[in-house]
């Protein structure tokens, strides 16, 4: 088989809601999962001697642990000896940024090595090994957008108006761990129905503790508060402004001040996975 190519798209979380602390540490979250348009790619070319080589735009991500080898060393474990492949990385998305580009480009490898290597597993299955890496893996692997509990492995499709996003990421790093772990952190929000959150105002329970933490998140939010809605995704530190259409967007991105790394990205209901790897066989 030929070199497949496929997409691996960023994700928001249109609202996060933090509803209670687990036995074992992890936060219980209700939260809605927007698949977009852009994000990194990646570059699958099958090889017989069972090698798996990752080579990556940005070589300080050619590592051990980078989630496209984990993802391949998960699967490696049900296939012939004699699989292999040379995975090329082009990155797009920025890192740690609650963008979800690692856990997305580990799903797009679970899919393409399934179907190079010939191994049947289904959706369903795929996003259990997924859920092993990371909480956000099985939304890309299952590629809808999507209501989700628990951490993130209770999914709901669900369908949204079509909408563009301006996605500003301020150069500080914020670590997930450090959030979940702040005793000023908001996880008392009280369980709602989905009915109750799709008509409620959306809010990220991490917003106020990052602002305090990171003031230049702070900083972008009240800029972009100007134009347009605008919450954090995830645990930060990127932040997103919601538009009507594509043009609002990228006249506010023109205006944005040049320090701030930022893009337009339209939402989707479907992830484009599914659809372009069905086409590539
Ligand atoms: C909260 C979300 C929303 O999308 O944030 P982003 O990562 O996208 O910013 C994700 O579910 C994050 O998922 P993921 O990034 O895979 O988190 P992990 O690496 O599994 O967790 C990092 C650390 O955060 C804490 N953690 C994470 C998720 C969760 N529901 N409760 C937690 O308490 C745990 O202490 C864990 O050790
Ligand atoms: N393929 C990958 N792409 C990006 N980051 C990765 C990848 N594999 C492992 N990582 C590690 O995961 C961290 C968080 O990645 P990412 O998914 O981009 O952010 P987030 O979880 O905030 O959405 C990075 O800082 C990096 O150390």
């Amino acid at each position: 088989m030929a070199t497949l190519i496929l997409p691996a798209p960023a994700k928001l979380n249109l609202f996060l809601h933090i509803t209670g602390r687990r036995a074992d540490g992890y936060h219980n979250l209700q939260t809605l999962f927007q698949l977009l348009d852009q994000g990194d790619q990646l570059q699958f070319t099958p090889r017989d001697d069972g090698q798996i080589q990752l080579r990556c735009n940005l070589p300080e991500l050619e590592t051990p642990d980078n989630l496209v080898l984990r993802a391949a060393a998960l699967l490696k474990h049900k296939a012939a000896a004699s699989a292999g492949v040379d995975i090329y990385l082009e990155k797009q998305v920025p890192m740690g940024g609650g963008l979800g580009g690692g856990s997305s480009d580990a799903a797009t490898t679970l899919a393409a090595l399934n179907q190079l290597w010939g191994l049947g597993l289904s959706i369903k299955e795929l996003a259990e090994l997924g859920l092993t890496l990371g909480a956000d893996v099985p939304v890309f692997v299952e590629g809808q957008t999507a209501y989700a509990e628990g951490v993130g492995e209770h999914l709901q499709p669900v369908s949204l108006p079509e909408k563009y996003y301006l996605i500003v990421t301020p150069e500080v790093h914020v670590s997930t761990a450090l959030v979940f772990q702040h005793p000023d952190l908001t996880r008392d929000t009280a369980p709602l129905t989905l009915a109750q959150l799709l008509n409620s105002d959306w809010k990220n329970d991490c917003e106020a503790l990052v602002k305090q933490l990171y003031p230049e998140v702070a900083l972008v939010l009240d800029w972009l508060i100007e134009y347009a809605p605008s919450r954090m995704t995830g645990t930060g530190a990127s932040v997103f402004a919601e538009f009507p259409d594509e043009f609002s967007a990228r006249q506010t991105l023109h205006k944005l001040p040049s320090q701030w790394r930022a893009f337009v990205a339209k939402g989707v209901a479907q992830s484009p996975l599914w659809t372009e790897l069905k086409d590539a066989v």
